[in-house]
């Protein structure tokens, strides 16, 4: 039978959002179904901005950044009266599956939807900080490794002839996998992710010794130091300012911001998000609801919708290892 399918993108834009709208709208048709795209994120439920998808609106797609459907933030949607708005949307348009791609704020929203509407939910992890439990990978996440990346090893050339210091500031909202892959694919000389931080101001005298016993052993060169934001209070130029004073050599920093959102999305991403968006649709017709798809040991799987925001995702233990304690040339001199 015929059923509607609701699809928004919601929260930070990711690489893929594309890809995986392709997908769902592509499976959804094998199976006969509708699929209207609410546009900007919650804002469309609540004013009921839409599209019925057809094929063609999906065509030629896949490789493009950003998202067709608009994503945003939306305060009115967290307010019980924004809710209420949202829900009346879904039933006046008789939307049998909402599909929600973004990030945990997004899959929260989705949840607090499923607490008060009949039908069924469905979370596919769409953000490029990779902080949702239930998949080895959000959408967007590989492609913003490979975006930040690129940009530091750009910086490695100035700061290489130069012999400077650099501290280059990542996204990540509160979780350090961009930051970590990012610094150890680049060679970085330090990364500074919350997971590894409890208190930066504590931490300052063990950054400047860092910094200060790799001058002495190296002798004047490059040194690049990858940084999660909202890590240091007063951001990266205050502690490029602070380590300036306290070592008297010139810190530069640099935020890489937005363009880590941008871009076409890598191979990965376009696959992870074409897998999810069609298994996506595919659980729907097995009556899933509650759930996030993902991918776990590269297998298909399903988690109930607040464990994905209420379990904090691990960092790869071993490539935090690697990156602080295998590669540090400083401690293994300091080794007994
Ligand atoms: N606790 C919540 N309850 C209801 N709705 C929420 C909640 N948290 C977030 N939302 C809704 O989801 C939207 C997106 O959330 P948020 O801004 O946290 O981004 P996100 O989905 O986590 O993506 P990213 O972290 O990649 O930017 C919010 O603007 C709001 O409308
Ligand atoms: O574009 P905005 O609203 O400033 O959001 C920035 C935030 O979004 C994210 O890019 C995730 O999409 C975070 O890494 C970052 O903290």
């Amino acid at each position: 039978m015929s059923k509607r399918i609701a699809v928004i993108t919601s929260g930070g834009d990711a690489p893929g959002m594309n890809a995986c709208l392709r997908a769902i709208v592509l499976t959804a048709h094998r199976f006969h179904h509708t699929v209207i795209g609410f546009k900007h994120g919650y804002n469309g439920l609540i004013n009921d901005e839409k599209i019925e998808f057809t094929i063609s609106h999906v065509q030629h797609i896949i490789q493009v950044g950003g998202t067709i459907l608009k994503s945003a933030r939306c305060t009115e949607f967290t307010t019980p009266s924004g809710l209420d708005t949202a829900v009346d949307t879904l039933i006046a348009n008789e939307i049998d599956c909402l599909i929600v791609i973004g990030g945990d704020g997004s899959l929260r929203g989705l949840e607090k939807i499923s607490q008060v509407w009949q039908g069924q939910t469905i979370g596919i992890p769409g953000t490029i900080d990779n902080d949702l439990s239930g998949s080895d990978n959000t959408i967007g996440y590989q492609t913003a490794i490979d975006t930040a990346l690129d940009s530091i090893d750009k910086i490695r050339d100035t700061a290489d002839a130069f012999e400077r210091i650099f501290l280059i500031e990542v996204m990540g909202r509160h979780a350090g996998f961009i930051a970590l892959a990012s610094a150890v694919a680049s060679g970085a000389e330090q990364a500074l992710f919350p997971e590894s931080i409890e208190d930066p101001h504590l931490e300052l005298e063990s950054i400047v010794q860092h910094v200060e016993s790799l001058r002495k052993l190296k002798g004047k060169s490059s040194f690049i130091m990858v940084i999660a934001e909202h890590l240091w209070p007063g951001g990266v130029n205050d502690l490029a300012e602070t380590l300036t004073n306290q070592i008297g050599i010139e810190c530069r920093p640099c935020i890489l911001g937005h363009i880590q959102r941008g871009g076409a999305p890598v191979a990965y991403d376009r696959i992870l998000a074409t897998k999810l968006g069609a298994y996506a649709v595919e659980c729907f017709e097995h009556g899933e609801t509650r759930v996030m798809v993902g991918e776990i040991n590269a297998k298909q799987v399903t988690t109930c919708l607040s464990e994905t925001f209420n379990v904090q995702k691990q960092l790869d233990p071993y490539l935090v290892k690697v990156q602080q304690d295998l590669f540090d040339i400083v401690k293994t001199l300091d080794a007994p």
